[in-house]
Parts: structure tokens; sequence; C-alpha cells
């Protein structure tokens, strides 16, 4: 999630009762029934409150926050009347009046309505993170204005990078995010109905109702958010037109997702923690929460009634202590963000530059992961970019950047950043690490400026002092765009056990060249580049015999949500 929820801080463990039984911050209008239980009851765990409850749902954790009421009145929300100063989407006809519940839950798994935020994501995110930015912006030739106008349009993450699940790698700061979509990824696979919590049966029918409506959901739900909550608008970029779907999608992905308990955990902790560099506050969960009910009560008007509202009550209240408390927990050891001034910016070619920045204090990341990066020309516009090399003694980080036609940040950070500017930085992120438990051979395809987090991967091993074997495959489109070759084939004299290959299109493409050599079946695979790339890396890695679990790579939903 890029856009800004709310969260952070401790300041919402006042001695308020908000999150008992079943009604967590909101009140919903009916007590859950009997014999169903609240996510969890009051009991916090040693993860900041959350873990299975017997049933296997989420339990509730015991921090309360503050007990909210759903948007606009009961009447008013019965009637589909929007509150005042809300506009409705002008699409679509006024809902029906509110239709009686419905029967009993059906066993058909639904599709998701929205694809799992990576993030995935961030989707962060995911998603965060095509290109390095949106194809939406402003035209390339446009000098981005400093906190300047709104744009008119969109911009997505820039590259996505949430890596399939570790194999126990630890990120500093932020555990991997999910990768919902990730080939071999088990992350966010859906519970069926027939197992799934009572309340994740509800919360699939309204998922299933809104699908078609979606747009007009999210139009909905923010203009709720800001007409009920001005100050939140600052949160948010200027131009909300991806932004703002994000915040939606994650919430409404976790919801979907809540029985599969340690990943969604995992998910929501990454986003808590993500959220701090928003300035995201915990008193803002309620006003989303109630904008979240708002939204779905006006447009889920088949399947809406009280026992569905309970359960996305508890849901959503669930959801965003889970934040809440890992943003808490976060900000007793990090910063929300670093500032960090640019010390270099290499023109490598016209349209990619590797700058170089260097934080305020002292950031900690792994090799192979990414963080989320804001320019002084785009407030509040975050764009996902991967280490260009493993940590170094002077502290400094190396990022590579192609300015992509619209992209905001892509282009400014490419044509305008000079040393002495100052961007800032959000927290470490991804799991596309390097697992020192095992001497596996490393086969890394590295497409495009994808290549940056593979080069981090291979001078972590280096500096491990590691025998293992590394074969780096670096796709480019030309010998023109192999900007990095230099380095890497460097790296490749200094160390005996690291081979790189370029391979520029022609005779064959990246993923396929592999073929040409390996075996590869016992070799740990790592995939970074474009989403078409990925995709077919991945197909092609299969094909030659590593399992799905050893092959680790972007998060597609980022990679895809890039392409928007
Ligand atoms: N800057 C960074 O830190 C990182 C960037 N990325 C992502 O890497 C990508 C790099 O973009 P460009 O440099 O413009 O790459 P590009 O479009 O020039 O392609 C790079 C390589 O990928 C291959 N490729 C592209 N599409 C393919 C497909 N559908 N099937 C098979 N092979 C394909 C090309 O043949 C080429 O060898 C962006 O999507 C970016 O988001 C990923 C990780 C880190």
């Amino acid at each position: 999630m890029d856009a800004p929820t709310a969260t952070s801080a401790d300041n919402g463990t006042s001695g308020e009762n908000g999150a008992r039984g079943g009604g967590g911050w909101f009140t919903p209008r009916k007590q859950p029934a009997e014999g169903r239980p609240a996510p969890g009851g009051t009991e916090s765990s040693a993860r900041g409150g959350a873990e299975s409850a017997d049933d296997g749902r989420i339990a509730t954790p015991s921090r309360p926050v503050a007990s909210i009421r759903p948007v606009g009145t009961g009447a008013e929300r019965a009637a589909g009347t929007p509150p005042r100063g809300v506009a409705v989407p002008q699409t679509r006809t006024a809902p029906e009046a509110r239709r009686p519940p419905v029967s009993a839950p059906h066993e058909t798994p639904a599709p998701p309505v929205v694809p799992p935020y990576g993030a995935g994501a961030a989707y962060d995110a995911s998603s965060p993170y095509g290109g390095n930015d949106p194809h939406h912006g402003p035209p390339q030739h446009d000098t981005p204005s400093h906190g300047g106008a709104a744009p008119h349009q969109s911009s997505a993450p820039h590259h996505p990078h949430q890596a399939v699940p570790s194999h126990g790698a630890d990120a500093p700061h932020s555990g991997p995010a999910p990768d919902p979509g990730g080939p071999g990824s088990v992350l966010f696979s859906r519970v069926s109905d027939q197992k799934a919590s009572p309340d994740a049966i509800l919360i699939r029918r309204t998922m299933e109702e809104i699908a078609p409506v979606a747009d007009k959901v999210t139009s909905y739900f923010y203009a709720l958010l800001f007409v009920r909550h001005p100050d939140l608008r600052s949160l948010f970029p200027a131009a909300m037109d991806t932004q703002r779907d994000r915040l939606l999608k994650a919430l409404l992905t976790a919801a979907e997702h809540m029985d599969n308990t340690p990943v969604l955990v995992d998910y929501l902790e990454h986003l808590g923690r993500g959220h701090r560099k928003y300035g995201t506050q915990p008193a803002h969960y309620p006003a989303v929460g109630e904008a979240l009910i708002g939204a779905l009560t006006r447009y889920a008007t088949t399947t809406w009634n009280e026992e569905t509202e309970a359960a996305w009550v508890r849901t959503y209240t669930t959801i965003s202590q889970i934040m809440i408390d890992s943003a808490a927990e976060n900000e007793r050891h990090a910063p929300a963000w670093w500032h960090a001034e640019v010390v270099s910016h290499d023109l490598r070619t016209p349209d990619i530059a590797v700058v170089t920045v260097r934080p305020d204090q002292p950031y900690p990341f792994l090799a192979g992961q990414y963080t989320s990066l804001e320019t002084p020309w785009w407030p509040r516009i975050w764009r996902h970019y991967s280490f260009a090399g493993a940590p170094r003694s002077d502290g400094l980080l190396s990022f590579h950047v192609k300015a992509v036609p619209a992209g905001w940040v892509s282009n400014a950070l490419v044509h305008h950043a000079r040393p002495g500017d100052v961007l800032r930085l959000g927290p470490p992120a991804g799991s596309m690490v390097v697992d020192h438990t095992t001497d596996n051979g490393m086969l890394c395809l590295g497409g495009g400026t994808g290549i940056a987090p593979i080069k981090a991967l291979v001078e972590d091993v280096a500096e491990h002092g590691e025998r293992r074997p590394v074969e780096v495959f670096y796709g480019a489109r030309s010998d023109h765009d192999l900007y990095d070759i230099d380095t890497m084939l460097r790296l490749q004299q200094s160390h005996p056990w690291l081979q790189v290959r370029p391979i520029v299109d022609g005779r064959t493409q990246l993923p396929d060249a592999v073929l040409e050599y390996g075996p590869w079946n016992e070799y740990d695979a790592f995939l970074s580049g474009p989403v078409g790339m990925i995709r077919s890396g991945v197909d092609t890695l299969r094909g030659v015999g590593i399992p799905s679990e050893r092959i680790r790579h972007d998060s597609l939903e980022e990679l895809v949500a890039a392409a928007d």
C-alpha cells in the first residue's frame, strides 16, 4: 500500500476499550451472532498482539484505539443516501434500498476483486514497485515543478519488487511483504470457502458484489474520507489517480485473506511499518474504517446486512490494530524515514542514471532489498528502487534509475537531481536476498535496470567469502543498454566463482539464453527486471528443473501495477 491509511506511534494505546468483543473500533448496529467468535478476543501476543485464534483466524490484538461510528446516519446508510458533501459517482443509478440478508454462504470460491497487494507491494506495494515509473504522468519533456500543481494523471509505482518468500533471511526493519502472485509463492493463497471462517465468507461475498463497481467504490471511499476528514488529504499525493487505489486495494485484499493468518500478519506488519513515512497515526485508522464501511454499505447493496457489517468491522479492526502495533514497535528502533543527500549523479545513458545518496543516519538493509524513495519535486509520491549494491562501510546507497516516458519520479531523478538535493527514503523491504546457510549455486537473471539488485547479491556473496558458483545473465535490448556491463565484468575478473554473460536481444533473448548453459537444477534462481521477463523466466527455470520455491523475484503485482 503506497498510500497512507494511518498508523504509527503508540498513541493509540490509551485505555479505551475499543476492541472488545467483535466490535473493534466500530459500533456495529448489532453484535455478532452468538457462537461466532470474534477474531481473537482480547489477548495480545508477543508479535504485536496478533496471532491465530483456535479457529485459525487472526486474534484481535488488545491494544484498543478509539471507538468510531459508521459514516453517515443509520437512515442515510439504509437508504443509500450519501452523507452531506459526498458526491456519488454519476455513472451509477442510485443504489437500491438494502435488500434482505443473504442466505447461507455458497461454497464457490470467488476470484479476488483486486489483485493482492504485493507488497506487494509495496505495495508496498506495493509496488511499488516498469520502467521505473508511471506510464501516465506528464509528458517526458515536462519539468516537474517543485511541489507544484497537481499532475493530471496518475503515477504507478516504480518497480515492483517483492521477492518470493526467502529462505529464512530477515530484513533489518521490515519483514517480507507478500508476493501473492509470485510463482511458487503460497502467500495469500486463498483458503477454500469450505475452510473459511464465517467472517471470511461474508467478506468474500461483499467483494464479489463490488467487483464490477470497484472504481466507484474507490471514488466514494476517498470522497467520504476527505469530506469527513479533510486533514487527512495532506497525507496523500496531490495526484491520487493510482495512488488512491492502493490503499483501498490493500485493505480489501487483506480483508479477503484474513484466514491466511501468518502470511497476512507479516503483510500487515510490513504495511504498518511502511506507513510511518506517510505520517499516519493510530487515530487515522478509524476514519479510514468509517469510509470503508460507508463505501461498502453503499455499493454492496445486495449482500450487505448487519451481520456482514459486523464481519467487516471485526476484520478491519484486526487489520488496523496489527498495523498500528507493528508501527509502534518499529518506532522504537527505526526512523519513519531517512533523509538522503545526493552525493553523485552518473548519467550512464541519455535515460539511465546511477544516483548515489548519503542517508542522514545509518540505513541497515540487506543486499537484494529495495526502498521507497520520494523526491523533493513530487512530494508524497514514492517509488521503489533496489539498492544497487551490498551495504557499504561508508553508508552510501546507490540506485539505478531509468527515466521512462511520463515517469515523474524517474525523470526527476535522471534529469533534475544533482548532488546536494535531498531525497527521502522509506524503510528497506523485500526478501530477494542471499541465503547464506546454503552453498547452492546462484543463477541470476537481470534485465535492464533489474541488474541493480543482482549486482548487490553478487557483492554480498563476495563479502561473505563464499565459493559458490554465481552465474549472471544480464539482458538488454542493445549493447548500448548494457550500461553497467563494465562493473559486472570487473566483478567477474575479481571473483573466479562469478560468470557474467551479457545477453543482447537478437538470436536469443534473456530467459531462453539460460537454456544454452546449465544444468541448473542445483541452483537457486533470482530474477529481476520487467514483468514479462520474470514471467517467462520463471517458466523457463521451472522447465530446467528449478523448483518454484527456489526461484525468487520481484512482485508481479507491483510490476503489473507499475505498468498501469
Ligand atoms: N531500477 C531498479 O532498481 C530495478 C528495476 N526493476 C525493473 O526492471 C525493469 C527494467 O526495465 P528496462 O531497463 O526498460 O528493461 P528492458 O525493457 O530494456 O528489458 C531488459 C531485458 O529484459 C528482456 N525482456 C523484456 N521484456 C521481456 C519479455 N516479455 N520476455 C522476455 N524477456 C523480456 C529484454 O529482452 C532485455 O533483455 C523495469 O520494469 C523495472 O521496474 C527491477 C528491479 C530493480
